[in-house]
């Protein structure tokens, strides 16, 4: 089976569990079946006030430092593998239409 992309949906206002997130994420990011698969992190329900700044959320989920970058970024040559972390809201419909584009440009 070929992935094309992991799209990786978090609570950003369940806090108490951006750990067990982490480690779920960890796991994928460290399977041989997905080196190279970009990976788009949601982090939903930004409509709560409570909700987790996207700096927090990229920071307790250990990718401070392997977000490839917003926009246009080329890859192709690079063997790093496309990240990004996208905060949005499903139920306000808002913010994951730039996640998905920013996909898109990683999937042949
Ligand atoms: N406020 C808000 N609620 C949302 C949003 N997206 C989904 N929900 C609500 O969240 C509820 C289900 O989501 P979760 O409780 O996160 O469900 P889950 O991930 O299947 O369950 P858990 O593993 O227990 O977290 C439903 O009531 C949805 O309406 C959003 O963007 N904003």
């Amino acid at each position: 089976m070929k992935v094309d992309a992991v799209v990786y949906l978090v609570d950003s206002c369940d806090k108490e569990r951006f750990a067990e997130s982490k480690k779920e994420l960890d796991a994928l990011l460290s399977d041989e079946a997905l080196t190279n698969v970009p990976f788009l992190i949601l982090g939903n329900k930004i409509d709560i006030s409570y909700a987790a700044s996207e700096d927090k959320l990229r920071y307790s989920l250990g990718l401070t430092n392997f977000t490839t970058g917003k926009g246009k970024v080329n890859l192709a040559d690079s063997n790093v593998r496309p990240l990004e972390v996208f905060m949005c809201s499903i139920v306000r419909k808002m913010g994951y239409g730039d996640g998905f584009k920013w996909l898109s440009q990683y999937i042949k």
